[in-house]
């Protein structure tokens, strides 16, 4: 089974991908293994097509957290009876992609799969010199085998020409496309025949003599995140407020499902770097609030408590009574 991992900072546009993969995938069987950095797991909800199963193959694709038992998470998609074609891994922003590509190459998964191809997504307009001063962020690139230039509707001319030299620089000869929310002809990116296990064999004799020295590169490069649920809806005029004049400048990203006093919608939010949005579909469970915001030296209790002011009063608004819910 052909593998391909995608990897990249957090808020580059990872699982933007992956949606486009999903959603153009055709008749291919695809298994989706989406990692992610704090304890609520928000990509898992965006992703399309993804049943509240996590390992229902009914619309042809798994959705499963990478924990300690990854590669028994590969073999249970493996074993699967109906047969999955293609598997993509979306590892967390924060993660170096060294270990799950040496997992891949050096245990018993490299008798039953094939590592095509490392896809490192970065932020046209975001990704600098300093690298969010993150060395899992070099890390992604220096391990990719393709970068995806995304977001270049927020990058001008300029900034895009630095960034490739720079990455031409770290990695000369790197292929690089651009791209606007991930879209990108599908066999440009899969099934491309990429990674050359050659480069990897010091780190692949490295791995198995020392795995756990390997899981030590996951470290999160001094980040944190807090997360916070709720089963009452905000107001709106209190959270905007508070995004916009209150939320500490060490929050780099942010995501959640929210819900809102004034609306009987779902909204989807995200926030990276400097802005954010609210996108409105339709509750399909119980309305209830999940957030993660992710950055360095959080005061979370702080964060935990900005966001508490945020919730609907029930002692002022007694009128408030909760939306119909789908059945
Ligand atoms: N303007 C613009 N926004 C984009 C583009 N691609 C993605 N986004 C937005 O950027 C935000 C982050 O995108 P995601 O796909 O969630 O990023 P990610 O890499 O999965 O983020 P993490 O899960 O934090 O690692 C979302 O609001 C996307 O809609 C793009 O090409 N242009």
């Amino acid at each position: 089974m052909p593998v391909t991992i995608i990897t990249g900072f957090l808020g580059s546009g990872k699982t933007t991908l992956l949606n486009q993969i999903l959603q153009n995938k055709d008749k291919l069987k695809i298994a989706v293994l989406v990692n992610e950095f704090g304890d609520i797991n928000i990509d898992e909800k965006l992703l399309i097509s993804v049943d509240s199963d996590m390992i229902d193959l009914g619309n042809g694709c798994i959705c499963c957290t990478i924990n300690d038992g990854f590669v028994n998470t590969v073999y249970q998609v493996l074993e699967r009876e109906e047969k999955v074609d293609y598997l993509v891994v979306e590892t967390t922003g924060l993660a170096d992609p060294l270990p799950i590509i040496l997992t891949f190459l050096s245990t018993e998964l490299k008798f039953l799969t094939r590592l095509d191809s490392i896809i490192t997504v970065v932020d046209a307009a975001a990704f600098d010199a300093e690298h969010f001063d993150s060395d899992a962020a070099l890390s992604q690139i220096r391990y990719g085998d393709l970068v995806l230039l995304n977001k270049i509707d927020l990058a001008t001319k300029n900034k895009i020409s630095e960034l490739k030299a720079f990455i031409e620089d770290t990695k000369p000869g790197f292929r690089i496309l651009e791209s606007e929310y991930g879209q990108v002809p599908l066999p440009l990116i899969l099934d491309i025949g990429l990674t050359q296990t050659d480069n990897y064999q010091t780190d692949i004799s490295e791995f198995r003599r020392n795995k756990s020295a390997f899981n030590n590169h996951l470290e999160t490069d001094g980040f944190n995140f807090v997360s916070f649920e709720s089963d009452l809806p905000f107001q709106l005029e209190k959270l905007e407020h508070f995004l916009s004049e209150q939320l500490s400048s060490n929050v780099f990203r942010a995501k959640g499902i929210l819900w809102f006093q004034e609306s009987p919608s779902r909204h989807i939010f995200q926030l990276s770097g400097p802005r954010y949005d609210l996108q409105a579909d339709d509750w399909t469970t119980q309305p209830k609030n999940e957030l993660v915001f992710i950055g360095r030296n959080l005061d979370k209790s702080l964060i935990k408590q900005q966001l508490k002011d945020c919730l609907v009063d029930l002692v002022i608004n007694k009128e408030f009574s909760l939306p119909n819910l789908p059945s």
